[in-house]
């Protein structure tokens, strides 16, 4: 909706009314044009003023809309319209102008905006372009270079920003309607001739061939198999090299090839999934909605190693007073530069003073007392944990919350060495923890509600994308992982190289294959959960028990890389050979291709011929199928946590919408069929085996990812 109300005698302020962000929906496109309309008729009104109700000017075009027939009038014609009027139409710029937000705002002769709200053109992000009229417009109003930058990154722009670059005319600290009401009188009789945007030159570049060559080059290479961004690079040529009419006809048929592309529906569902996370369950009933957080203002971190650095900068980086624990002394002294270091980097980046004072440094566990929540991130040992956390139970004091950063081990195991196991969460961070955007929120069956509500909000005031699962072997992310890795040591052993095997992964979109992956993080990590798990036998070199383990089939190529000494990047070698150690540029190692072959002809497997598909269908299917494990088991409560997880934390690539998002994607039935197929080769792999909850999908005809929970429901219901 719109209202119109005339003030201060001649204005018409006409009011966006679509709340929480008054996302442009037919509704409010109706509203506007009938109100625009009014206005402009009405002899009494002079000028108009255009804003959004409750301190947003407009969130864009309204997403929600996206997968159904497009009712109402468009928002082409209807910007058209406001731009051509002979009154003067301002757009007072509060909270966000965003996508159709500003593209309506740049079809007002002025803006003024907030100094404390943003602009920007995300419409990329979501898998589309600005098709408003606004990869046309702002190129004109701002210059080619500047527009294709934000176009192409989708980068909100703060009030500062967006006046320096021209696309708004005044700041204010004031009442930003007032200002402008004030503002738009002021240009009453002034001739608009010159404030019609679509009627600006592109101002010229020097070599546009170059700028476009470059820009397409750099979205190619960032996007990695993105369509948006480069559509988005030939939209904003089509504005720099064709007249404006014939430039909005390019957009309409760049934006109708994106509009209805599978990556547009990916991207748009993992804007919902990563909202939906925050509207977390548990199975006992709890809810985001009844559970309320206790407030912390003193956190503690134990354990001063890469995790528990990059755990104390964002603890900082979120404004709280963190007390930074290693008992190690070379390691604190260490860990206080580091920290530093990257508070400052931090700081640099986002124009900002360092909050090198949040954080104080000990040596001694006792100077954790005063701390509202503790995360301990020590070395991933059990028996390590178990005493911090006794330590701890007798140090805090009473209510303080109890985090663990395991990224593997039980939850519960270390809240019963506690005297209050409610107050025990993990808090699993994903490295560099103040980088990376996941949080897994780990409840055990004792964790209180409040102690989830309170981690999950910690999280967001991190600025982290916080999925609240349950306690099992690796929770969800690495739960996942195990199936997924294990499918590529196989297809190692069948024939394939880690080269075909991580470029069939890369080309699908991942940042990284499953082996430059391992390299990167230390194929030791793995060695030593699978030699605590029983699972590593030196002795067993050849023969099939070789490749059997507890009667299943096991590949033990990591364990004999390990045995090498073939720790990957750090150690020089690994899946791939470096230059150096450290160094990160993977290189393709004859000799690890002559010990697989030899591996093969000792154990007697046939070498075959093994494509990409078979690559993605093995590896994607066995880590999608322990998705579904996962969701009938209840440890995630629907597929968009799931989803959000990989899509933040694991690489997965965004506009493939997560794994779940994907097997809807290419068909439930056939994630099935190729599942039965594989597991009838593969007998003695259970995690080929296709999952009931999986089956029971197809069964009820596949519905579409929305309706999932009413399946997952009915299965949890009939357990
Ligand atoms: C051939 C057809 C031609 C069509 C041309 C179309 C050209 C234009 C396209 C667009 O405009 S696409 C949309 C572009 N806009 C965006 O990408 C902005 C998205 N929103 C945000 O970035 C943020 O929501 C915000 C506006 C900065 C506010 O952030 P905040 O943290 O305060 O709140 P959120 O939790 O993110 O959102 C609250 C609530 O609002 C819902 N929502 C937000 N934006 C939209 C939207 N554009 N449409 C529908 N719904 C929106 C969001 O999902 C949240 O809802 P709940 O999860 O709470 O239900």
């Amino acid at each position: 909706m719109a209202q119109l109300t005339r003030v201060s005698g001649s204005v018409g302020l006409i009011t966006l009314q679509n709340p929480p962000v008054n996302a442009l929906s037919a509704a409010v496109r109706q509203g506007i044009v009938d109100t625009v309309k009014k206005a402009v008729s009405d002899p009494l009104v002079k000028c108009v003023v255009i804003c959004g109700q409750n301190g947003v000017f407009c969130g864009g075009a309204d997403i929600r809309e996206f997968g159904a027939p497009m009712t109402g009038p468009p928002l082409v014609p209807m910007i058209h319209a406001i731009e051509a009027t002979n009154k003067p139409v301002v757009a007072a710029i509060e909270g966000a102008a965003l996508g159709g937000g500003l593209e309506l705002a740049l079809g007002c002769h002025y803006r003024i905006i907030h100094s404390k709200a943003r602009v920007g053109l995300p419409e990329v992000t979501l898998g589309l372009l600005p098709a408003a009229g606004g990869s046309q417009r702002l190129p004109r109003l701002i210059g080619v270079p500047a527009a294709l930058e934000l176009i192409t990154t989708g980068r909100h722009v703060s009030a500062a920003e967006a006046l320096k670059l021209g696309i708004v005319d005044q700041v204010t600290d004031d009442n930003t309607v007032d200002t402008t009401v004030k503002f738009a009188l002021s240009v009453v009789g002034r001739s608009l001739e010159s404030r019609r945007i679509s009627t600006f030159p592109c101002p010229p570049v020097s070599d546009l061939d170059a700028v476009f060559d470059v820009a397409m080059q750099r979205v190619r290479q960032s996007a990695r198999g993105a369509i948006a961004p480069v559509t988005c690079v030939q939209a904003v040529r089509a504005a720099a090299t064709l007249p404006y009419t014939q430039g909005m006809k390019r957009e309409q048929e760049l934006m109708a090839t994106l509009f209805t592309s599978g990556q547009a529906r990916a991207l748009q569902y993992c804007f919902f999934a990563q909202r939906a996370v925050s509207r977390w369950s548990m199975p006992s009933g709890a809810r985001w909605d009844t559970s309320k957080p206790r407030p912390i203002s003193k956190a503690a971190v134990i354990g001063l190693g890469t995790m528990g650095r990059g755990i104390a900068v964002a603890l900082a980086q979120a404004g709280l007073s963190v007390v930074a624990v290693e008992t190690q002394e070379k390691q604190l002294m260490d860990a206080k530069q580091a920290v530093s270091g990257m508070l400052e980097r931090g700081a640099k980046r986002r124009g900002v003073a360092p909050a090198l004072g949040l954080v104080s440094y000990s040596h001694n566990i006792q100077a954790v007392a005063e701390a509202d929540l503790v995360i301990e991130a020590v070395f991933e040992d059990m028996d390590l944990k178990k005493k911090v956390f006794q330590q701890l139970s007798a140090v805090c004091k009473p209510g303080t919350l109890l985090c663990t950063n395991t990224s593997s081990l039980d939850v519960d195991h270390l809240a019963s060495q506690t005297p209050s196991p409610e107050l025990v969460v993990g808090m699993h961070f994903f490295a560099p923890a103040h980088v990376m955007k996941l949080l897994e929120v780990v409840y055990g069956p004792r964790s209180s509600p409040q102690a989830v509500a309170t981690a999950m909000q910690l999280g967001k005031k991190m600025g982290k994308v916080s999925v609240a699962v349950g306690n099992c072997r690796g929770f969800v992310g690495n739960r996942m992982l195990k199936p997924y890795m294990e499918q590529a040591f196989f297809l190692l052993e069948e024939g394939a190289t880690p080269e075909l095997v991580d470029q069939a992964l890369e080309e699908f979109g991942f940042a990284m294959g499953v082996f430059r992956m391992s390299d990167l993080s230390g194929l030791d990590v793995g060695w030593r959960v699978r030699k605590a798990d029983g699972l590593v036998d030196p002795d067993a070199t050849s023969g099939r028990s070789a490749r059997i383990r507890q009667g299943r089939r096991y590949s033990p190529l990591g364990d004999l890389l390990c045995e090498q000494g073939r720790f990957g990047q750090k150690a020089g070698r690994g899946w791939y050979q470096y230059d150096k150690p450290g160094s990160r540029v993977a290189k393709p190692d004859p000799w690890l291709h002559n010990f697989l072959e030899q591996y093969r002809a000792r154990h007697g497997l046939g070498v075959r011929h093994i494509d990409h598909q078979e690559v993605l269908e093995r590896c994607l299917y066995a880590l999608i199928n322990e998705g579904f494990r996962i969701l009938e088991d209840g440890i995630a409560a629907g597929p968009e946590d799931i989803d959000a997880i990989y899509v933040f934390g694991y690489g997965w690539p965004r506009y493939r919408g997560g794994p779940m998002f994907y097997a809807g994607m290419v068909g439930l039935a056939n994630v099935l069929e190729r599942l039965e197929h594989f597991h009838q080769v593969h007998p003695d792999v259970p995690y080929l085996q296709p999952c009931s909850l999986l089956r029971r999908l197809v069964a009820s005809g596949s519905p579409p990812i929305q309706k999932w929970r009413e399946v997952i429901r009915k299965v949890h219901s009939q357990l």
